[in-house]
């Protein structure tokens, strides 16, 4: 793993220069979140803490890190002998990954000395934000798929290396089932998933005597390209002429891909063709730009689809290629007492939560229904409350207080022990698992891929009261 302690903006490491001269070893605390959904969804699927985690267990500086950073001639020296002696003090605590959550609610909260904590901003956005959005787009294609199995199939169209192999991780999270990219399912132990491209068909004399020699090469899992010259007058015909000759050698043929034109029609008459030989489980895999949208239209056609190819559009997420997560200063230390602290902006939206918080979800009692998120203050207890009063955490929003009983709290952030070679869950299909769980806890309206209703996510009084009165003064 590469050590990324320099993928940082120039400007985190003036200000911890800065604090290391005015606020050495004050203590502060930051928030992660976001505030918007990407394509209008009604969630977030979380991902990256991994990666985050492995980083943060490596965080230091090279004698050459330190040389370049002499050379820029910004620093005095005992800055770089801070960083030199750089050994994380930062207590973390974020949501699992997988977890299914909201916008404005801390999902990694960062509590340190400052200069730390401040110098961590960008790598963990970086992650966070790349990771999570990826892992949500793959939850709406895989929702829109119903059950139908993703591979992932991105890694020439994700933006440079990075993205295709921890693209592909939050994919799985997300809810892709295998990956033609040999590098992440090497590292993240993914199944690996593949078919042929038109180059091997091309590069024999004819369509029937290319697919014979795949079939040859791989007969109990020959999966033949159908369309680079004519889907139904010639692919399916030579595929299901060299599938019976595999079955008659005793083999079972897995599948064909169709890569272009009408999906729906040429899928319903490729079935008919492969039934009408006998060939009913041969699998029909489709691929060609596909997103949640040409899903979900696909299957309402009742096209007899299999498997779903997916490359550019989960990868890159290219409807909404970004999710805007945040790093925002909540408090920091005054004479051995952490004083929150608010971000107010003329733009209402951007207005910050104050004060170190903890995030709990609330669940109808004796069910595993969730019915929305409450934002409170760190020493507020909601395991053991039976009633709150909480107001939106919408500052766009009507702020009206609502009385909530009958109620059990689970804590969404949890602390990482760094104690631990690993703090985190690394089983990416175990993580797809559990966020499928918590997926399944959350209202039906809330999951829905156009218009969701919004899932509430409140913030107790206590807390509203104390962002009222730092906005006051
Ligand atoms: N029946 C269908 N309903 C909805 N969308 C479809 C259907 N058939 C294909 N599509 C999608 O429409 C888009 C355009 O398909 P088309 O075959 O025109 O693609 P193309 O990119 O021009 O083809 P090629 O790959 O041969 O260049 C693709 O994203 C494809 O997945
Ligand atoms: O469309 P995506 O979702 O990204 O799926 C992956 C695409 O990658 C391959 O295309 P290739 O690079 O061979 O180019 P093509 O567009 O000519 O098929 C494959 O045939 C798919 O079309
Ligand atoms: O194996 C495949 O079919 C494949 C892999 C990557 C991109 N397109 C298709």
């Amino acid at each position: 793993m590469k050590n990324l302690a320099l993928l940082t903006d120039l400007y985190e490491y003036s200000m911890a220069n800065g604090f290391q001269h005015y606020l050495p070893q004050t203590r502060a605390v930051f928030d992660v979140f976001f505030r918007k959904v990407p394509d209008k969804g009604g969630l977030v699927v979380a991902a990256g803490l991994q990666q985050i985690v492995e980083q943060l267990q490596d965080f230091n500086f090279s004698a050459d890190d330190l040389e370049y950073f002499r050379s820029l001639k910004l620093w005095d020296e005992d800055f770089l002998q801070f960083l030199a002696n750089f050994k994380l003090e930062c207590q973390i605590s974020a949501v699992p990954e997988g977890m299914p959550v909201f916008p404005r609610e801390p999902l990694i909260t960062v509590s340190g000395p400052i200069a730390q904590a401040q110098l961590l901003e960008t790598l963990i956005l970086n992650i966070f934000n790349h990771q999570s959005l990826i892992a949500t787009k793959s939850r709406r294609m895989t929702q829109a798929a119903q059950g139908k199995p993703i591979m992932e199939f991105g890694a020439r169209r994700a933006q440079g290396p990075d993205s295709a192999l921890y693209g592909t991780r939050a994919a799985v999270i997300g809810g892709a089932s295998s990956t033609s990219d040999v590098l992440a399912a090497k590292k993240f132990h993914i199944p690996t998933a593949g078919t042929m491209a038109h180059s091997w068909i091309e590069a024999f004399p004819d369509e029937l005597s290319a697919f014979r020699k795949w079939a040859a090469l791989y007969p109990d899992n020959a999966a033949l390209l159908v369309d680079t010259y004519d889907v139904l007058q010639s692919g399916v015909p030579h595929a299901i002429q060299v599938f019976q000759e595999l079955q008659a050698q005793g083999h079972q043929p897995l599948g064909i891909r169709i890569d272009s034109g009408d999906i729906a029609s040429l899928t319903q008459k490729s079935r008919a063709l492969l039934d009408e030989a006998g060939l009913t489980s041969v699998k029909i895999t489709i691929s060609n730009a596909l997103d949640e949208n040409i899903i979900t239209s696909l299957l309402q056609q009742q096209a007899p689809i299999d498997n779903f190819g997916i490359g550019e559009k989960l990868i890159t997420s290219s409807s909404a290629p970004v999710l805007s997560g945040v790093y925002k200063l909540a408090a920091i230390e005054q004479n051995g007492q952490l004083i929150p602290k608010i971000k107010v902006s003329n733009d209402l939206a951007k207005l910050t939560i104050p004060g170190p918080k903890k995030v709990y979800r609330l669940y109808y009692e004796h069910t595993q229904e969730a019915f929305a998120d409450v934002i409170a203050l760190a020493d507020e207890d909601l395991i053991h409350s039976e009633r709150i009063t909480v107001v939106n955490s919408n500052p766009l929003q009507l702020q009206k207080p609502v009385v909530l009983t009958n109620f059990v709290a689970q804590p969404l952030l949890h602390p990482l022990d760094f104690s631990q070679k690993h703090p985190v869950p690394t089983d990416v299909f175990a993580i797809q698992r559990t966020s499928q769980r918590w997926l399944d806890e959350l209202p039906i309206e809330t999951k829905r891929l156009t218009n969701p209703d919004i899932y509430p996510v409140y913030m107790t009084e206590a807390l509203n009261k104390l962002q009222k009165d730092l906005i006051a003064h």
